[in-house]
């Protein structure tokens, strides 16, 4: 085990030391993208400043002969690229018992570590991943002589990795999220599932016989297949600083459903999703952004708390220092994404006493 005191020092010689807080920058959205497609790079530049992060895609999905390619498309695309003030730039490298992993991580930290905020790391299974990682990191940002450490992203996809989620966030502080992969998990986990994310029609609950009448017809109600990770995710991530998020949803005809599942991340605590598809990004961006009424709502309950203790009644509910505190995680999200989204503070500052609509 580390020392708690050792715990910012960097782990190589002349590595940048490591941030004390992860920085809170808008994710709402993580672009994904497969760089060593002509046609996807293409819409790169385009995207800058729509999206809250970009990601150059280099594990699945990405096909075996073009693994290669999609390495050095990400450095040709991320030299050519300027990402602006508001736009990160992540990569998804391949799995650590992968053939390719250590030529991403050597190449990308060499050739573009100064433009890499993130590196997701895939099929995260302990904090022992995240340790090889950590060490290797630092190696190479000493090599290259970058002045700030680039963080790494876990995604959640394996069932060892779900049963050590705590100690994977606090395994180092370059942890800055961790994704819910429901793809490999559901295969890790051998669900009978054969979905990218989403749930199933057939899981649910049915209503009870009608006067003991079986055969009568029965509401049903279809349940969250990926409600207990999401909680124990969004639980490890809190308690340890570092941010959750919800990950691909692969029927990417069906808009509606891919709303409800972001915006159930979105309430239990998540601050983004991936978008596999540029229709996606407009969902991920409203359903991320509070809603005008919360935001409104959230102002009428901080101004009528005063010095935030005690109980007031507002529109027939009893408000205290608890919703406070929660109206203010709301007032915070808004605030933090109107300083980089204009058209959202005008939303927001037009929207006072608007409550009800959405952003
Ligand atoms: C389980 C996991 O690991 S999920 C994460 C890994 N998966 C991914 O990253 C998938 C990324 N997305 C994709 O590969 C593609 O969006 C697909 C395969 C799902 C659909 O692709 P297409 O069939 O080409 O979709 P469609 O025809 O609607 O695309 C419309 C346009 O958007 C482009 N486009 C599609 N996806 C993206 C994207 N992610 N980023 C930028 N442009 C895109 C297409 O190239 C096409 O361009 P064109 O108008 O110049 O022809
Ligand atoms: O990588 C994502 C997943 O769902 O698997
Ligand atoms: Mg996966």
């Amino acid at each position: 085990m580390r020392s708690a005191k050792d715990f910012f020092a960097p782990l190589a010689v002349g590595a940048p030391a490591p941030l004390r807080d992860v920085p809170a920058r808008p994710s709402r959205m993580i672009h994904f993208f497969d760089p060593s497609n002509p046609k996807m790079a293409a819409k790169v530049p385009d995207l800058v400043g729509s999206v809250d992060v970009l990601l150059g895609n280099l594990e699945d999905a990405v096909k075996a002969d073009n693994k290669e390619a999609a390495r050095q498309g990400l450095v040709d695309i991320a030299k050519a690229t300027d990402f602006g003030e508001h736009t990160q730039l992540w990569t998804r490298v391949n799995a650590l018992d992968s053939p390719w992993v250590l030529d991403d991580l050597t190449t990308l930290v060499t050739e573009i570590g100064d433009k890499l905020d993130v590196i997701m790391v895939p099929k995260v299974q302990g904090a022992e991943d995240i340790h090889y990682i950590d060490r290797l990191l630092a190696q190479l940002e000493a090599r290259a002589g970058l002045a700030r450490p680039i963080l790494v992203h876990a995604i959640l996809e394996t069932a060892r990795g779900v049963a050590n989620v705590e100690e994977i966030c606090g395994a180092s502080p370059r942890m800055q999220g961790i994704s819910l992969g429901p793809a490999d998990l559901a295969a890790d986990r051998r669900m009978k599932t054969t979905r990218v994310g989403g749930g199933h029609p057939g899981y649910l609950v049915r209503q009870d016989p009608v006067d003991g009448d079986i055969d009568g017809a029965r509401t049903t109600y279809q349940q969250d297949l990926w409600h207990y990770t999401i909680a124990r995710m969004v639980d490890a991530c809190a308690m340890h600083g570092i941010f959750p998020y919800y990950g691909p949803f692969g029927d990417i005809k069906d808009v509606v459903a891919c709303e409800d599942q972001f915006r159930n991340a979105f309430l239990l605590g998540c601050v983004g999703a991936w978008s596999l598809h540029p229709v996606q990004i407009a969902i991920a961006k409203k359903v991320f952004s509070p809603s005008v009424g919360d935001v409104a709502h959230a102002r009428r309950v901080k101004a009528a708390m005063g010095d935030g203790t005690g109980a007031v009644m507002l529109d027939g509910k009893m408000e205290d220092d608890a919703s406070l505190k929660q109206c203010l995680v709301i007032l915070e999200l808004a605030e933090r994404l109107s300083s980089s989204d204009p058209e959202l503070a005008q939303v927001y500052a037009a929207g006072e006493g608007d409550a009800g609509s959405e952003a």
